[in-house]
C-alpha cells in the first residue's frame, strides 16, 4: 500500500516540485497551502506522514500542532536560519527535522524511516496490550458480575484516571488494584501499595511524601516518599478512609496539581503515579461527619469501582475453590478435589468474610484432609452464619486467673472468629477506631506466635 504523505507548505513553487520528487520514490503526496486546508483534509483522510516545509502557514497555530502530533508523526524542513523554528515544532511534538535545501533522496529516505518506524511502534503497542490483556486475569471467577467488573476495569485502566474501590473486607480490592495496574500503560512501571491503616499517623506524612536531610530530629538522610517510589508506575492507597485529615488536605493536592513537597524542602516535585486507591467504609457517612474531607471524596469519585461480595457472585465459587487447591503455596502439591457435597456446601454459604474466608476455609481443608485426595463436608470449617451466629453475650472460659492482656487477647479473637476477620465491625463492637484495632491485632498476632495453643476455647 502506498504511504500518504500530506505536505503543508506556503511555498507554491514547493507544492509542485516537492510532491513531483516524493512519488518518484513511491508516496502518494497531498500538498495544501494553509492550516485550514490541512485541517480539512485530515478530517477525511489520515496520511501516514505529515510534512510541515518553514515558515509554516500563520494559522498553524502551537495547539494544531500539538494535536497533530498526538496522532501521525510529523517532519519539518526548516530553513538556513530556521533553526528557532524546528527546535519549537519538536517542542511542540514534531517527530524530526532536515535543513534545507534537502536532498530528494535524503527527503524521501527519511520519510520511509519514520513511517516504519511508526508503524513498528504501533504494532508492538498492538501486541503488547493484545498480550497484557490475554493473559489470564488475575482475579478468578467465571460470574457475570465479575466479567462486567473486569471489561469496566480494562476500560479504566488504559485511562490516567483515579480510581476508587469499594467493597466489603476480603473482597479482592487489592486484587483489582493489581489488575489495574496490570492492565495500565504503567504495568512495567511500579506499584507501590500502601495500608494507611497499619501507617502510624506520626509517620504518614513522611512515609508518603518523603523528607529531607534534618525536616525533623532524626532525619539524618534525605528520603524519597512512597510517592516518588512509585514513580512511572501505580501508587495503590488501601484503607484510604483512615488517612488523618491533615494528610488527606496534601493528597488532594498531589490528586489536583499532581505535585507535592518532600518534608522540610523549599519546591515541589511533580508526582508521577496514577493513583488507586479502596476502601471498606462508607466514605460518603465519613464525609457528613467531617471525618473525611468532602473535596478529596469529590476528586476519588470520578471512577469508582464496586467489587461486589462474593454471596453476590457464588458462581464464582467453584473455580476459586480449584484455583486455590491448585496454589502451589497452599496445595502441599497434592491435586486435591472436593466432594459433590461439599462444592455444594461452600456454594450455599454466606461467605460474610468473602474470598478471604473461602482462601483460609480452602487452606484449612488441605490440611485437615491430610494424605486423602478428596475434601469432604467433615474438612470444612464454616462458621456459623451471622444468623445464627450468638449477637449477645460472650463467656470466656480459663482453667487458670487470666491476665487482663490474656483477657483482652482471647476477646479479641473470639469477636474476629465470630465476624469472619471483618476488622470494621470487630472496631465498631469494641468502640475504638479501626486504626487502634489494627495497633492491638499485631500485638495478638505477635503473641499468638509465641502461644501455642490456637484458637478460642471458651464463647458464648
Ligand atoms: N477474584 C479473585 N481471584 C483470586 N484470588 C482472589 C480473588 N479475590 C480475592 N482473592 C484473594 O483473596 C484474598 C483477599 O483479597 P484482597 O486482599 O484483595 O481483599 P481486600 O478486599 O483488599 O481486603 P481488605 O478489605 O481486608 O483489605 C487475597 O488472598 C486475594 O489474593
Amino acid at each position: 500500500m502506498t504511504d500518504h504523505i500530506l505536505l503543508v507548505s506556503t511555498d507554491k513553487q514547493a507544492r509542485l516540485d516537492m510532491p513531483e520528487v516524493l512519488r518518484r520514490f513511491g508516496f502518494q503526496v497531498t500538498a495544501v497551502g494553509d492550516g485550514s486546508d490541512a485541517r480539512r483534509l485530515l478530517s477525511s483522510d489520515v496520511p501516514d506522514l505529515i510534512l510541515l516545509d518553514d515558515p509554516w502557514p500563520k494559522d498553524v497555530g502551537a495547539d494544531m500542532m500539538e494535536a497533530w502530533a498526538q496522532d501521525l508523526p510529523i517532519l519539518v524542513l526548516c530553513g538556513g536560519d530556521g533553526m528557532e523554528a524546528a527546535l519549537q515544532a519538536l517542542r511542540l511534538g514534531a517527530t524530526e527535522f532536515l535543513a534545507k535545501p534537502v536532498d530528494p533522496e535524503e527527503l524521501a529516505g527519511a520519510a520511509r524511516r519514520i513511517i516504519d518506524n511508526v508503524l513498528l511502534y504501533r504494532r508492538g503497542e498492538f501486541y503488547t496490550s493484545v498480550l497484557r490483556h490475554e493473559a489470564p486475569s488475575l482475579l478468578v471467577g467465571e460470574s457475570a458480575l465479575l466479567r462486567r467488573l473486569l471489561a469496566n476495569l480494562a476500560a479504566v485502566a488504559a485511562t490516567e484516571a483515579t480510581v476508587l474501590i469499594l467493597g466489603e473486607s476480603g473482597v479482592g480490592k487489592e486484587k483489582v488494584a493489581q489488575e489495574i495496574h496490570r492492565l495500565s500503560p504503567r504495568a512495567e512501571g511500579p506499584l507501590v501499595a500502601v495500608d494507611c491503616c497499619s501507617l502510624p499517623e506520626t509517620l504518614f506524612e513522611s512515609e508518603l511524601f518523603g523528607h529531607e536531610r534534618g525536616a525533623f530530629t532524626g532525619a539524618a538522610q534525605r528520603k524519597p516518599g512512597l510517592i516518588e517510589q512509585a514513580k512511572g508506575g501505580t501508587l495503590f492507597l488501601d484503607e484510604i478512609g483512615e488517612i488523618p485529615v491533615p494528610i488527606q488536605a496534601k493528597l488532594l493536592r498531589v490528586l489536583e496539581t499532581k505535585r507535592f513537597r518532600r518534608l522540610g524542602a523549599a519546591t515541589d516535585i511533580q508526582a508521577e503515579v496514577r493513583i488507586v486507591a479502596a476502601t471498606n467504609r462508607d466514605l460518603d457517612g465519613m464525609a457528613q461527619r467531617g471525618e473525611f474531607r468532602q473535596d478529596l471524596l469529590y476528586r476519588l469519585n470520578t471512577f469508582v469501582v464496586s467489587v461486589p461480595p462474593l454471596r453476590e457472585r457464588r458462581e464464582d465459587i467453584p473455580p476459586l475453590v480449584r484455583h486455590f487447591l491448585s496454589h502451589p503455596g497452599l496445595s502441599q502439591r497434592i491435586a486435591k478435589r472436593t466432594s459433590e457435597s461439599a462444592m455444594q456446601q461452600l456454594v450455599a454459604y454466606d461467605w460474610p468474610g468473602n474470598v478471604r474466608e473461602l482462601r483460609n476455609i480452602v487452606e484449612r481443608a488441605i490440611i485437615l484432609s491430610g494424605n486423602k485426595l478428596k475434601i469432604d463436608s467433615e474438612h470444612l470449617t464454616l462458621a456459623r452464619t451471622p444468623a445464627s451466629a450468638p449477637s449477645g453475650g460472650v463467656t470466656l472460659t480459663f482453667d487458670h486467673e487470666p491476665s487482663l492482656a490474656e483477657i483482652e487477647r482471647r476477646y479479641l479473637q473470639l469477636l474476629l472468629e465470630r465476624h469472619e476477620g471483618r476488622r470494621s465491625t470487630v472496631a465498631r463492637v469494641l468502640g475504638i477506631g479501626e486504626r487502634t484495632l489494627y495497633r492491638l491485632l499485631a500485638d495478638l498476632k505477635a503473641s499468638s506466635e509465641q502461644d501455642q495453643e490456637r484458637g478460642v476455647r471458651g464463647e458464648g
